[in-house]
């Protein structure tokens, strides 16, 4: 295998496979994601990044394979027990209360994560218990000092950043990241390679990531490793700076728009 592993897999996937109806979007793929390490999934237009992205967070059942966070075995789980074993998705859906604060919506996730139910914490003293964890999320994220705009009011990419403290507030073992820069200007897409970097670096131990991400440059800035898939199979996995210049990879890419982000 190329390049050095950080750590023990800490979330592994074997000979997964997704069919719509016939068609393998994922065609047997192992992926092992090394514990504290960020590892980077791309691949042309079709390749089925996200088919796999929902595979290993539960939005998706596999029609064949597993998938193992620690000793969890996940498929068939619902994204919200997979969540609460540790895997925590972020930036696919933008599910914003406009009316809510940003320190609101975290004690709001910090409290669902009890497990004593939403209608128990909907008295704001109940609430104000989380308010001291809460703010501390949000300075991770840079967004001291808005937690009380809002969130209808904040520009898009603090908007992301909320987004990313929510998914922290379940103190996951592993992150996966959707397109984190998707539909982002340069200067929001600098910001937020800046941010993951601090999200990983702040906790007492490194946070494992796993993002879909085309932006190649965001890649080769965070990510450790890169699978890269073609036709819902791995086509090479390694380092950024081994793949990107694998024959195969150019290959793969040429006549894809992506490769030119
Ligand atoms: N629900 C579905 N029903 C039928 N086919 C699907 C479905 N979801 C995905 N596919 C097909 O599976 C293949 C992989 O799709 P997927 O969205 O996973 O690729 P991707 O790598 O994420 O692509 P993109 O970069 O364009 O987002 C594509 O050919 C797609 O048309």
């Amino acid at each position: 295998m190329a390049g050095p592993v950080r750590g023990a897999p800490v979330l592994a996937a074997r000979g997964l496979v997704r069919e719509f109806r016939g068609f393998r979007a994922v065609d047997g793929v192992d992926l092992d994601v090394a514990e504290g390490s960020v590892h980077a999934l791309v691949g042309p237009n079709g390749a089925g990044k996200t088919t796999l992205f929902n595979l290993l967070t539960g939005f998706l059942k596999p029609t064949a394979g597993s998938v193992r966070l620690g000793p969890h075995e996940l498929a068939g789980r619902s994204p919200e027990h997979v969540a609460r074993l540790g895997l925590a998705r972020s930036f696919q859906i933008t599910s914003l209360f406009a009316e809510l604060t940003p320190l609101q919506h975290v004690e709001l996730a910090l409290a669902g994560r009890t497990g004593l139910g939403w209608r128990f914490w909907r008295s704001d003293k109940a609430l104000r218990r989380f308010s001291g964890r809460a703010a501390e999320l949000l300075e991770q994220v840079g967004l001291d000092g808005h937690g009380t705009t809002p969130a209808g009011a904040l520009a898009y990419g603090r908007k992301r950043a909320l987004e990313l403290a929510l998914a922290l507030a379940l103190d996951p073992k592993v992150l996966l990241l959707d397109e984190p820069t998707a539909g982002m200007g340069v200067e929001d897409v600098d910001r937020t390679v800046r941010l993951i970097q601090r999200v990983r670096e702040t906790g007492d131990r490194a946070l494992t990531v796993v993002m879909v991400e085309h932006n190649m440059s965001v890649v080769s800035s965070l990510a450790d490793r890169v699978t890269v898939l073609q036709q819902g199979r791995v086509l090479v996995e390694g380092p950024y700076a081994e793949i990107r210049h694998d024959p195969r990879v150019v290959t793969a890419y040429l006549g894809d728009s992506n490769a030119a982000h």
